[in-house]
């Protein structure tokens, strides 16, 4: 693969729906993608007991790992592959082995942060921001959060309060503005239709390259 990937950014609060954009994107349009989630790239808190890591602010941007992503977005668009570190959302740990990732014509980065540093805004072709009410977010986050990150209502709600909302409100929300497309409500057929054509219409002089 001689070009360099289209880069694609979805930023939104938590349960806005980003993960099932990107993956309904990379599950429509018939050309190999790499998703990379920003929830690989907290940093690992193993020093920490279990107690003291339930405690910790993982909605601050000092909590994600910028170095490794962004040695990451830039090697992928270089057509490198790279190491993703494989992060527990249960035990707030980072596994011993990274899985190997081989770079794609399309590129998705995709997490509540994802629009907000520089260094990944500059990389990217294409950035989205996915706008939910906060209502339909944090009953989102509450199913979410129980049945797949083993935790209590309790703990969640309080999580919410303490960091995730007024992170949201500091850090997350603003980054709207750096949005090339602001998506309602999460996955719409509309919005859908128009990110597959844009992905295709991108990327499609370079599959027919590739097939030469
Ligand atoms: N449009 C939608 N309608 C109903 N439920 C949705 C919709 N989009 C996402 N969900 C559900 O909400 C939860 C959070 O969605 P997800 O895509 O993981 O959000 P995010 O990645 O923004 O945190 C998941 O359980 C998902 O199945
Ligand atoms: O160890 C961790 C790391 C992150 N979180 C929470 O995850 C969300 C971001 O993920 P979404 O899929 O976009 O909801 C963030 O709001 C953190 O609070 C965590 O709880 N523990």
């Amino acid at each position: 693969m001689s070009e360099s990937p289209f880069l694609i950014g979805i930023a939104g609060g938590t349960g806005a729906g980003k993960t099932t954009i990107a993956t309904e994107i990379v599950d429509a349009v018939d050309v190999d993608m790499v998703l990379l989630s920003l929830d690989n790239y907290y940093c690992d808190q193993s020093e920490l007991s279990p107690e003291e890591r339930a405690e910790l602010n993982f909605d601050h941007p000092d909590a994600i790992d910028w170095e490794r992503l962004i040695g990451d977005v830039r090697s992928l668009s270089e057509n490198e592959a790279v190491a993703v570190p494989q992060y527990n959302l249960e035990t707030h740990t980072r596994e011993r082995d990274p899985i190997t990732v081989e770079p794609e014509p399309i590129v998705i980065v995709e997490g509540i942060l994802a629009l907000y540093h520089d260094r990944i805004l500059d990389q990217l072709d294409l950035s989205i921001y996915v706008q939910t009410d906060p209502d339909v977010r944090v009953l989102r986050r509450i199913r979410r959060d129980i049945e797949e990150r083993d935790r209590t209502v309790d703990g969640v709600i309080e999580q919410y309060l303490s960091t995730v909302k007024p992170m949201h409100e500091q850090f997350v929300e603003p980054t709207k503005r750096k949005a090339d497309i602001i998506i309602p409500e999460g996955v719409n057929e509309p919005a859908m239709e128009l990110l597959q054509e844009k992905a295709m219409r991108e990327i499609g002089p370079k599959a027919e390259y590739q097939e030469m």
